[in-house]
């Protein structure tokens, strides 16, 4: 699964003898060693309760902050939940940790626009969050009908630059599974910033060439895309490789190797309309290994590892800070992170399952060897 990795690169690399600490690796490739500034999730699943004291320290060790999807049981549809839920993420991290959650609404049919006024004024939520309703993970309270019951509420969030952050597939039975967000991008996307084109959206986890070109082709500034790891290295053929791997599921879901190549190509052009966002979506084993598992793949252990393998592959290296570090503050108008991050190459292994207190959660590429250990300055 994962490739030997090729030398030399042309960028920024800081070699042995100029920094002293990049640590011995077995082979025989150059010892290497990154330094960025320190990067943010702009897509991330924390979950509640025991599940989210389990992950969180995952993402607070190398992110600077996260925007912190909204899908909970039941979801976060009001500020008054989101502020409640910011307290208890804050409560799970560990003291030391300076990581700030950015929190998102959950859109529903009934979202008032006097909540979006509540949401910016409150300065802890940074968007809201479109499900279509059953598209995906705890979806179910999604909107039903964007255009017949949410424009007073989307007019409202373009009042307060509040960006709108999309789950981009239709939910119509009748429609392939892999065709779904080139449809929802027809009948929904397209439709909507025509309508609404001061609206400030997010496509978020990119899965198609579709995805990528119709994002090109938008404002920049306007219109972005968040890119997970797992779109970047995998492609459909991983659901079945041996047998079904239902810990490479996730939605949308993976698709044919020309758009995993497609978003490659768009991530590693150095566009500032992609970024970083993790998707990182952690369920319990059990929930995953059984006869109708849940979708998400939990990557945070090994994201920025994956991502920076990507662009290495890629000879883009020089490109990773942006797509990391930069591009997504600059969307969302917040300043870029000051402190830095490292990046060695000393290959660690994954660990096989993060045990916590209702079972275990396996995380993407469990028990492999990967090249980029990340590490605080
Ligand atoms: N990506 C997924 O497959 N699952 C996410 C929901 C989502 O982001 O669509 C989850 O919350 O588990
Ligand atoms: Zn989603
Ligand atoms: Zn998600």
């Amino acid at each position: 699964m994962i490739k030997t990795l090729v030398f030399p690169y042309k960028v920024s690399i800081l070699p042995l003898a100029k920094t002293g600490r990049v640590k011995e690796v077995k082979s025989s490739s150059a010892k290497m060693e990154l330094s960025i500034t320190r990067p943010d999730d702009w897509h991330l699943h924390l979950r509640d309760g025991d599940l989210l004291e389990a992950v969180v320290s995952h993402s607070a060790h190398h992110f600077g902050r996260a925007i912190v999807m909204p899908n909970l049981k039941p979801p976060i549809t009001t500020t008054a939940a989101a502020v409640a839920y910011r307290e208890s993420i804050l409560k799970a991290l560990p003291g030391s940790s300076v990581f700030n959650p950015l929190m998102t609404l959950y859109l529903t049919d009934t979202t008032s626009p006097h909540e979006i006024k509540l949401a910016r004024e409150s300065g802890v939520v940074f968007a809201v969050k479109l499900y279509p309703a059953g598209a995906t993970t705890n979806s179910q309270d999604g909107v039903t009908d964007l255009f017949g019951k949410c424009l007073p509420v989307l007019e409202e969030m373009v009042e307060h630059n509040m960006p709108l952050l999309v789950h981009g597939e239709v939910t119509d039975p009748e429609v392939d599974v892999f065709d779904r967000e080139k449809v929802f991008i027809a009948t929904v996307l397209q439709p909507l910033i025509q309508k609404l084109p001061l609206l400030k959206v997010v496509m978020e986890h990119v899965t198609t060439m579709d995805a990528v070109r119709f994002v090109e082709s938008c404002n920049e500034g306007f219109v972005a895309a968040t890119v997970t790891p797992q779109h970047l290295l995998l492609n459909r053929n991983s659901l079945f490789q041996g047998g079904l791997q239902p810990h490479n599921y996730c939605l949308p879901v993976l698709k044919r190797e020309i758009h995993r190549q497609a978003i490659v190509s768009a991530v590693t052009s150095g566009s500032k309309r992609f970024f970083l966002g993790t998707d990182s979506a952690p369920h319990e084993r059990r929930k995953k290994e059984c006869p109708c598992g849940c979708a998400g793949i939990y990557n945070a252990p090994v994201a920025l590892s994956l991502y920076t393998k990507v662009f290495e592959e890629a000879g883009a290296l020089d490109k990773l800070e942006a797509f990391t570090s930069f591009n997504g503050p600059d969307f969302y108008g917040l300043p870029r992170n000051t402190s830095k991050i490292k990046l060695n190459k000393n290959p660690w292994k994954v660990p096989e399952s993060f045990p916590y207190a209702s079972g275990n959660i396996i995380p993407m590429f469990a028990g492999v060897t990967l090249e980029w250990l990340p590490s605080s300055i």
